[in-house]
């Protein structure tokens, strides 16, 4: 039977306070003002810079804690100064960005490094600062936590270096960028090309060429870099005309071929090997090719190398947009044999043996995986250059094209090569017609080097005396020769 509508009326009733909508919406309305609130406290932080706001905090906190010896009020402190810290710190996101991404050295870093050159902050206590007699503008070194700061569009950057110790060994640096996490999408899709444009842009308005040496500590092996200040240029040298066009023109094309070296799927890099007797200039050839080209040099003193695993390393962290020179390969006896078995060596003696099948060693076919081989294919715009006095006791694999694509003979003075050296050294340009006249036939048959010509012409600062030096010391060594050859007739 149904019941009454009175005898349902009757029933008890439960009262609540409020209903569960109502109480969600007090929730909801609580939480929006809480929001608010927090949003509009970071508004008005906003105004107020980030180390400011830090050191109003610490002085309200020393207040307080002077104010307030009672222990649970300390703890009551402790807890709202987590609660403060929490809304206005742990807004805060940290990128890491380190010196080695693997075995390659971070491109973001190597940006980093250089647009905080003229960033630091008001805390900077240290600087390691150089001045090289070329470069007018300073470098400074950075130090362990040495603090940084930046704005960008309205965003406060605070950057930190640090330098760490690893497995007691290595040493490992990196940079901290921290900033508030709201801002993390402009901070990346903005701020970081933002770094790495002005450094492509610093980097080309200071771009000085550097020199690369070997450096080894306790643990590792890399490199140390000074700027180079070799004055060599393709106009200073004494070369025939021609030849310097070929290689200009060579070089032209090299790095103008990219697209070139992708279609045609070879690595970007080109081998010149320079040979020539010792004074010849090839040393001077390569400042002036990484002058022109403003490449940077790396020198690979091979005798500073133990294994195929050391060469690699160095290797990998030499930079694009450089020439790699292996000065006097032929003396790198360092290089064993690619046909070189231990089997071989058996004969010596049985301790030293059993010790170099262990030993790690450093091959020629290392050196050639990294010029031709799959290393070949690490960076780009890569120039290699080695350099012989006997290019006869090369190696073969060396030679062949793809590894040496471009053999340079480094002869004795020309006439042409003696009229650049006169303009260098003298300013003279054939204004002296019967010196040059007697210096060109006495150059014919002369086997003199431009070192030892430069070296006369460099004696005096008068024209006539320098090329009167030069005419007796050509004949001199025409005489030398004479007697030589008549010694060797006479022996025949
Ligand atoms: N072709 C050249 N043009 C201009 N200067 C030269 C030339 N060759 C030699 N010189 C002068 O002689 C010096 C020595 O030359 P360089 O070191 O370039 O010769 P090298 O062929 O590399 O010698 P080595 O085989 O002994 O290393 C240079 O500093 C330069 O002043």
């Amino acid at each position: 039977m149904p019941r009454s509508s009175s005898a349902l009326n009757n029933l008890p009733v439960k009262k609540f306070p409020i209903t569960t909508p109502q109480w969600l919406r007090a929730c909801a309305s609580l939480f929006a003002a809480l929001m608010l609130i927090r949003s509009m406290t970071h508004e008005c932080l906003d105004l107020v810079p980030q180390h400011i706001q830090r050191f109003v905090l610490s002085i309200l906190l020393g207040f307080f804690k002077r104010s307030f010896p009672n222990s649970i009020q300390r703890f009551i402190l402790s807890f709202f100064h987590r609660v403060i810290k929490r809304l206005l710190y742990d807004q805060f996101m940290t990128l890491q960005i380190e010196e080695y991404n693997g075995m390659f050295r971070n491109e973001i870093y190597k940006a980093c490094e250089l647009y905080l050159q003229n960033k630091t902050s008001p805390n900077t206590r240290v600087l390691r600062v150089a001045q090289s007699r070329r470069d007018i503008t300073s470098f400074y070194h950075f130090v362990d936590k040495q603090e940084f700061e930046d704005m960008y569009e309205g965003i406060e950057l605070r950057w930190k270096f640090k330098i760490e110790i690893v497995f007691q060994k290595y040493t490992k640096r990196s940079f901290e960028l921290i900033f508030d996490v709201r801002h993390r999408e402009k901070v990346k899709e903005s701020y970081l090309p933002y770094v790495l444009e002005r450094f492509e842009a610093i980097k080309n308005e200071t771009k000085f060429v550097k020199l690369h040496t070997l450096k080894e500590d306790k643990y590792q092996i890399g490199w140390d870099a000074i700027n180079f200040e070799h004055y060599a240029t393709f106009d200073t040298l004494a070369m025939e005309p021609e030849m310097k066009k070929m290689i200009l023109e060579d070089l032209d094309r090299f790095v103008e071929g990219k697209e070139f070296f992708q279609r045609v799927g070879r690595a970007w890099k080109r081998g010149y090997l320079l040979y020539g007797p010792p004074g010849t200039g090839k040393s001077s050839l390569i400042a002036a090719m990484a002058n022109y080209l403003k490449f940077d040099v790396y020198d690979l003193q091979l005798s500073h190398l133990k294994s195929d695993m050391q060469l690699r390393q160095v290797l990998v962290a030499t930079n694009n947009k450089s020439i790699l020179v292996v000065e006097d390969i032929d003396c790198s006896s360092e290089l064993k044999d690619r046909n070189y078995q231990p089997s071989k060596a058996k004969k010596k003696s049985e301790k030293q043996d059993s010790d170099d099948d262990q030993a790690p060693v450093l091959s020629l076919s290392g050196l050639l995986n990294f010029v031709d081989g799959l290393w070949s294919s690490c960076g780009e715009e890569r120039i290699f250059v080695f350099t012989t006095n006997h290019k006869s006791k090369l190696d073969h694999a060396l030679l062949r094209p793809g590894r040496m694509d471009m053999h340079i003979h480094m002869s004795y003075c020309t006439y042409e090569g003696f009229k650049t050296l006169a303009r260098n050294y003298l300013e003279i340009h054939e204004d002296h017609p019967a010196a040059f006249g007697e210096i060109e036939s006495l150059l014919q048959n002369a086997e003199v080097a431009p070192a030892e010509v430069a070296e006369e012409l460099r004696r005096s600062k008068d024209a006539g005396v320098a090329l009167q030096g030069l005419i007796t010391m050509l004949k001199q060594k025409q005489k030398e020769l004479n007697e030589e050859k008549k010694d060797e007739d006479k022996d025949k």
